[in-house]
């Protein structure tokens, strides 16, 4: 990451980490500048995370805390993860083989639906060794009229100019999260551009440029857990994962109000902060402009795209997930390498 432009302070502003796991990992710091400081369009413009602090971009939300979502959406279900530990590592369901959940490793984590009421007393209850809980709720009209008027009330200018200057396309979705203190989201990586927003408690971000995919080690696409690093951050089997000792990336610490932008296939792994209230953020993802005329040499993200079409289209004529990595070794293995 030797071409990161300097923010303010040359961009070696060390985030106040306390509170946040030690990982044994080189970071850099994520540069951070005000909205208006015309650094962060260059930025974006590069695909490179950038904090963006300053804008008024949710402003409408930053009430958005547990009593008045339970005020505004007394019955309202909303969707909670629950887990066995700290780790909310993502499954896609769809990708579970039907019916062989038994020889499945155990799942982690599973779903689950309450009321904010519900959630808020089961945070706060919560004691060392009980499950974790973290509310993902994507944002559509069954939030209720209360908290859909204060979405209205974003400052979609800004959002809307972000999309254009950069060639974005449409908003898929927000995903509103309300976390524990102390819950991780393990380092993976989305096929969409998003921009990360604080409203309540701090998060800290670390990340990883698509080009060190062979760092991370995702399983393979047909996997449940396609797109997430098998690597366990906390403790790195460096006999299976060697490339991960190679492995460095950048932090940010994301604060009230702040957005951190995280450039589609960027590696990111989420926590909020250890010991301290739940926290409360906001994403936008938007999917990425069609690639109209490619341009030489690709980027590394576009690799990574071609990476797993490759694997698909691979897994797909074979018709058996066993013999793939024999077909690719032989693709490569005393021809390439
Ligand atoms: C999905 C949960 C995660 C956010 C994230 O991964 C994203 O917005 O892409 C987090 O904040 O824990
Ligand atoms: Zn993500």
């Amino acid at each position: 990451m030797s071409n990161t432009l300097p923010s303010e302070d040359g961009g070696k502003e060390k985030y106040d980490t306390s509170g946040f796991r030690k990982y044994n990992i080189p970071l850099e710091q994520v540069p951070k500048f005000s909205h208006d400081d015309p650094r962060v369009d260059e930025y974006i413009s590069e695909m490179k995370p950038v904090l963006i602090t300053g804008s008024n971009l949710i402003e409408s939300a930053m009430k958005w805390d547990l009593e008045y979502i339970s005020e505004h959406m007394p019955s309202s279900n909303l969707t909670v993860i629950i887990s066995k530990d700290h780790n909310f590592k993502y499954v896609n369901e769809k990708k579970l083989p039907q019916g062989q959940m038994s020889n499945l490793k155990p799942i982690h984590t599973r779903w689950s639906s309450m009321t904010a009421r519900e959630f808020l007393q089961k945070i706060k209850s919560w004691k060392e060794g009980d499950e974790r809980l973290y509310l993902q709720q994507v944002l559509d009209s069954s939030v209720g009229p209360q908290l859909v008027q204060d979405f209205l009330h974003f400052n979609w200018e800004w959002a809307k100019n972000k999309q254009r200057i950069h060639g974005w396309g449409p908003l898929t979705s927000n995903l509103l999260l309300i976390s524990m203190e102390g819950n991780v989201t393990p380092c993976h990586y989305d096929e969409q551009q998003n921009l990360f927003v604080g409203i309540r408690g701090f998060k800290r971000c670390i990340l990883f440029p698509p080009e060190q995919f062979d760092c991370l080690y995702p399983p393979p696409v047909s996997d449940p857990h396609d797109r997430q690093s098998q690597v366990d951050f906390e403790n790195p089997d460096l006999k299976r994962f060697p490339k991960f000792s190679e492995a460095r990336g950048m932090e940010a610490i994301v604060g009230r109000g702040d957005i951190l932008y995280i450039p589609l296939y960027w590696w990111h792994h989420i926590e909020s902060k250890q010991n301290d209230d739940y926290t409360v953020s906001l994403n936008f993802w938007y999917k990425t402009k069609p690639t109209a005329d490619i341009e030489y040499p690709l980027k590394s993200h576009q690799k990574v795209a071609i990476l797993r079409n490759i694997e698909k289209m691979v897994a797909e004529a074979l018709q058996n997930p066993d013999e793939v990595a024999h077909l690719m070794r032989a693709l490569v293995l005393g021809r390439y390498t």
